[in-house]
């Protein structure tokens, strides 16, 4: 079934508004993909985005489509392709470092909600010409910060953004803050060597911590 702008942003608005961090998984094995997605719904964090960076990536999508209470969508969407391989392996929306019209385009054939990236003012008002009201601001960080981010409220109010890339214990609270942040994106709440070591307390605990300071259910 496809899906047109205006429902993709209603509905990656409302999965961005379940909890204040989404974490950025990148994992190499499915085998631990089950677990891990429990560790962080545990932990209050149930929007889980998996990126198209591991070979495994589209098993570990089917796992943890299956978890109770997750929510699993796919990451680094670059192409056509990529949006069918998500959709078939059950991601429930798409996260993109930014958006070409092909990318648009598949996941509205396709029917997946999209949330596509903007570094730039310029690059924010093409997918508002497109009717996307919610995007991803990437790099976040390198693309000037929480500074950066706010400045775009005033002239952009129908806007609401999801900052990823650089985004810290340290800093998410100043993006948060700001009128037109929703949510963050991050990959520190499941730390590579965790994950690699399967770690799932430490996973959970970072999640709550997370959950916790920024303002979350748990
Ligand atoms: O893969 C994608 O779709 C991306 O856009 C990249 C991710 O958003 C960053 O990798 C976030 O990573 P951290 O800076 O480690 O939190």
């Amino acid at each position: 079934m496809t899906i047109d702008a205006k429902s993709a942003s209603a509905q990656t608005l409302e999965i961005c508004n379940t909890a204040p961090v989404i974490p950025v998984l990148l994992v190499e094995s499915a085998d631990t993909a089950a677990a891990l997605g429990q560790a962080l719904v545990a932990g209050g964090l149930p929007v889980l985005e998996v990126t198209l960076r591991t070979k495994a990536a589209l098993d570990v999508i089917a796992a943890m489509a299956e978890v109770e209470g997750g929510i699993v969508g796919a990451g680094t969407l670059l192409t056509a392709q990529d949006v069918k391989n998500a959709k078939a392996a059950g991601a429930k929306f798409g996260v993109s470092p930014g958006a070409t019209d092909a990318l648009i385009d598949a996941c509205e054939v396709e029917g997946l909600p999209l949330l596509a990236g903007a570094a730039t003012a310029t690059e924010a008002m093409r997918l508002l010409e497109r009717g996307y009201t919610t995007q991803k601001f990437f790099p976040a960080e390198a693309a000037g910060g929480a500074k950066a981010l706010g400045s775009l409220a005033s002239p952009l109010p129908q806007i609401t953004f999801c900052p990823t890339g650089g985004v810290s214990p340290d800093n998410a609270a100043s993006y948060l803050k700001l009128p037109n942040v929703v949510c963050v994106g991050g990959s520190w709440v499941a730390p590579k060597d965790a994950v690699a070591a399967g770690d799932w307390g430490r996973i959970t605990d970072l999640a709550r911590t997370a959950c916790k300071s920024l303002g979350g259910a748990v």
